[in-house]
């Protein structure tokens, strides 16, 4: 395996091969340990009918179940934050049907959006390119995500994991912002037996990937904008060969996107000197 390869699974703690049953205990128990010791009062988490939220989704209400009959007033908000009307909001509601959350809301970013977009234009004179108004999609969902937190002392889940960390594929400080990460240390295959473990139907388990931030192309696939294959970012992580060009895509965008797996950079910091 190459030396560089060997570093990033390290750092991403991808396993090259798990036990779904034992993963979801883990994951499960660390949840509730999290609330229990922080005082806080459960999860907050988007839920858009892609795989990564619905496993999130449903890892958070175990736990909050498990909380509760333990006697702990715990809550779980699965919070749908469409842009407008989601193209396929059916996935959406098939997920939510899935995890079963104890508390469900409906939050549209659009107007928050569309607000930003049109003060974008009165400030500069220009208009936003359609690649950073959805990065404000993702931002946005991040604030109202917060909102419902603050309000009600609870934690913002993130679905952050291995496959996705490594490229820097996702919105810093967007869905990149949050509290508590349960799917660390997993690659896209592994998400996807977690929720064939816990019962997921396969159209939510089998679910295409996508960022689905584009007003131009609703539902991109993530492989499509990527140019790589999660069976290959996958295999990197599980440190399988791998294609030595696909190999290098892979490091490259891990190097690129390391201020977006850190905090703010500072003066005392030297990381970003170095190679
Ligand atoms: N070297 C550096 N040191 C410190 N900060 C640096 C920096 N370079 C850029 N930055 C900052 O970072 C910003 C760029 O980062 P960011 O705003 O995230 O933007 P960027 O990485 O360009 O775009 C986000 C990417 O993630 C994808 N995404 C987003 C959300 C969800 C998913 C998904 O998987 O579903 C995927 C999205 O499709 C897009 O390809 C810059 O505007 C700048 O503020
Ligand atoms: N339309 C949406 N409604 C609610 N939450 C959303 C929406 N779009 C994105 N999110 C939030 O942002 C997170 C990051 O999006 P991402 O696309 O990486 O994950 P996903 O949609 O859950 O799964 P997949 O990567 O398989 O599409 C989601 O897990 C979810 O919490
Ligand atoms: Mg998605």
């Amino acid at each position: 395996m190459r030396e560089t390869q060997a570093q990033i699974i390290r750092a991403m703690g991808v396993k090259p091969t798990i036990d779904p049953s034992a993963e979801i205990r883990r994951r499960v128990r660390f949840l509730k340990d999290y609330v229990d010791a922080t005082g806080t009062r459960g999860f907050v988490l988007g839920i858009s009918g892609g795989l990564d939220s619905t496993l999130a989704g449903r890892l958070a209400q175990l736990a909050v179940d498990e909380l509760r009959a333990e006697g702990m007033d715990a809550d779980f908000i699965a919070v749908r934050l469409p842009y407008q009307v989601q193209h396929d909001e059916d996935d959406a509601q098939a997920a939510l049907a899935f995890i079963q959350p104890r508390t469900s809301q409906v939050f549209n970013v659009g107007p928050a959006v569309d607000g930003i977009q049109q003060e974008y234009t009165a400030a500069t004179g220009e208009p936003i390119s359609d690649f950073t108004k959805g990065n404000a999609k993702a931002r946005v969902r991040m604030v109202a995500q917060y909102a419902i937190a603050g309000q009600q002392n609870l934690v913002v889940v993130g679905t952050d994991h291995g496959a996705e960390s490594v490229t820097g594929f996702f919105t810093k400080f967007g869905d990149g912002g949050a509290d508590i990460l349960p799917l660390h240390g997993l690659n896209k295959r592994q998400n996807r037996a977690l929720l064939r473990e816990l019962g997921a139907p396969a159209a939510l388990a089998d679910k295409v990937p996508t960022a689905d931030l584009l007003d131009v192309s609703p539902g991109r696939s993530d492989e499509q904008e990527l140019g790589l294959g999660y069976d290959q970012i996958d295999d990197y992580l599980e440190g399988r060969e791998v294609p030595v060009e696909v190999a290098e895509a892979i490091e490259h965008r891990y190097r690129i996107s390391r201020h977006k797996r850190t905090l703010p950079v500072t003066v005392s910091d030297s990381w970003w000197r170095e190679e």
